[in-house]
């Protein structure tokens, strides 16, 4: 589609029929790698064969959700940057209250048109700590039996409107822009469903919410800050499709086209496109196009600023707390300090150290926390056990005491989860503030 491109796009025409010739050069260099072993030519000259009945679905390779970009939250650049995009932890000033609003950014843009990617590279340029990606993947509704049915005969419409739960996403949104906690359900595109285990997401400086159909509610177009539409071209975005589909998503060649013509295209035509109508900017060509995207992250950190952000904040607060001091001399009397060993000294020195990146605080914190749930497991109620050993002797043990055992922990808890459960085998652990979804 010839865009209005309200976006840098300086030679006009021209240059976008030169930029196409670039990125089809591009999709070859993809297809050479494509590891189902299909080049377009091939996809091609298939579909061209082949008006066939739709086949049961091959399944092809695992994994592609909407947890899936950014799996644990940790999503990996292009440039190879690691960046966590779980958003932040509440955190609350004197009076209670949680911190400034999110700004909010929308992409919105056909199927494979590179929304992503342009999340990513604004994510990837901003360089703040605390971004979130939500991701309208998370909304497709549950499937019933038959719909499912549907689905893997490629017969189930995925781009209509009515294919997502709209209020739980806008119940969502308003949460994260009000620095709440979720759970948000993670989509698994080679089985239509839902996961088991939902992520946890947070309100962070900024929020990036990206979708097929991201403008299609007004009332959640108003929490937007910046909404940004993603224009690539049609057949671009179907040879993007059938090559992610089919090595991503478990689909085979007929599946996905049939899919494309019957509800793809003309979504991309009802719903889609008139998103464009709502948008502030326009990204012709999508993740290459570098100068929108630098255009866009100023205008984030211009806004950020005017509304007080300031990167050096937190820096000057764990100032304050240094020059505060131990605080070991008035701390209550069944404080128990874990002992200062080398390793445990170690583990604090890779945390604290200002060049430590971001992933590697993440590793060393887990591996301290681990420290510290073996040292409260010592607090634990146990038995006295007696156990016979193979040689038939008998020993007397201790066993945990079966009875529950809760244990309130009032911040940062849930960064003690994964270590948590590598120790306890049976834990149960429970968010209170978080809102079931
Ligand atoms: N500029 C590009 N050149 C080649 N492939 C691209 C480009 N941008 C995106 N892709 C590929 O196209 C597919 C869809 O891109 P993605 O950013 O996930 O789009 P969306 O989020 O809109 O579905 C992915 O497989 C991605 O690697
Ligand atoms: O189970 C499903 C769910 C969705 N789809 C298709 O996915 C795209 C949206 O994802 P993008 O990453 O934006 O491309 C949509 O066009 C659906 O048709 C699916 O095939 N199966």
């Amino acid at each position: 589609m010839k865009s209005s491109m309200k976006t840098p796009d300086k030679d006009g025409e021209k240059k976008a029929d030169k930029d196409l010739t670039k990125q089809v050069k591009i999709s070859e260099g993809v297809e050479q790698s494509n590891s189902s072993g299909s080049s377009v030519h091939e996809l091609i000259n298939g579909f061209n064969r082949s008006p066939s009945p739709p086949a049961p679905r091959k399944r092809l390779r695992t994994v592609s959700g909407s947890g899936s970009k950014a799996e644990h939250h940790l999503l990996t650049t292009k440039s190879g940057r690691k960046i966590y995009t779980k958003g932040r932890p509440p955190w609350y000033d004197k009076k209670g209250n949680t911190l400034k609003q999110p700004y909010v950014i929308g992409i919105c843009g056909g199927s494979a048109s590179g929304k992503t990617t342009v999340a990513e590279k604004i994510i990837e340029k901003l360089e703040i700590p605390w971004v979130t990606i939500l991701s309208m993947d998370s909304f497709y509704k549950v499937l019933n039996d038959e719909e499912h049915k549907q689905a893997e005969e490629s017969n189930y419409n995925f781009d209509h409107p009515n294919a997502f739960d709209f209020d739980l996403l806008q119940e969502t949104l308003a949460r994260l822009r009000e620095g709440k906690s979720c759970e948000v359900p993670v989509y698994d595109f080679t089985t239509h469903a839902r996961d088991h285990n939902p992520k946890i997401m947070y309100g962070a400086d900024v929020l990036i919410f990206e979708g097929i159909l991201a403008f299609h509610r007004p009332e959640i177009n108003k929490m937007m800050d910046m909404k940004v539409f993603v224009d690539t071209d049609g057949d671009l975005r179907l040879s993007r499709r059938l090559n992610r589909d089919i090595n991503e998503r478990a689909r085979d060649l007929n599946g996905v086209l049939e899919q494309y013509f019957r509800f793809v295209k003309p979504a991309f035509e009802s719903y889609i496109a008139p998103g464009m109508k709502a948008a502030d900017i326009i990204v012709p060509r999508g993740g290459e196009n570098d100068v929108a995207i630098n255009l866009i992250v100023k205008q984030v950190m211009t806004q950020l600023i005017k509304r007080g952000y300031d990167q050096s904040a937190s820096a000057k607060y764990r100032q304050e707390l240094i020059c505060r001091g131990p605080m070991v001399d008035d701390a209550p009397q069944n404080l128990i300090l874990i002992e200062q060993t080398p390793q445990v000294r170690g583990l604090h020195t890779f945390i604290r150290d200002r060049r430590t990146k971001r992933d590697d605080i993440i590793f060393y914190s887990e591996r301290l926390t681990r420290i510290l749930i073996e040292e409260a497991m010592n607090f634990m109620p146990y038995t006295e056990k007696e156990i016979e050993l193979s040689n038939r002797q008998k020993e007397i043990g201790l066993r945990k005491n079966t009875q529950i055992c809760g244990v309130a922990i009032m911040r940062a808890g849930e960064t003690m989860e994964n270590s948590l459960r590598a120790i306890v085998k049976d834990c149960k652990v429970l968010f209170p503030k978080i809102k079931r979804i």
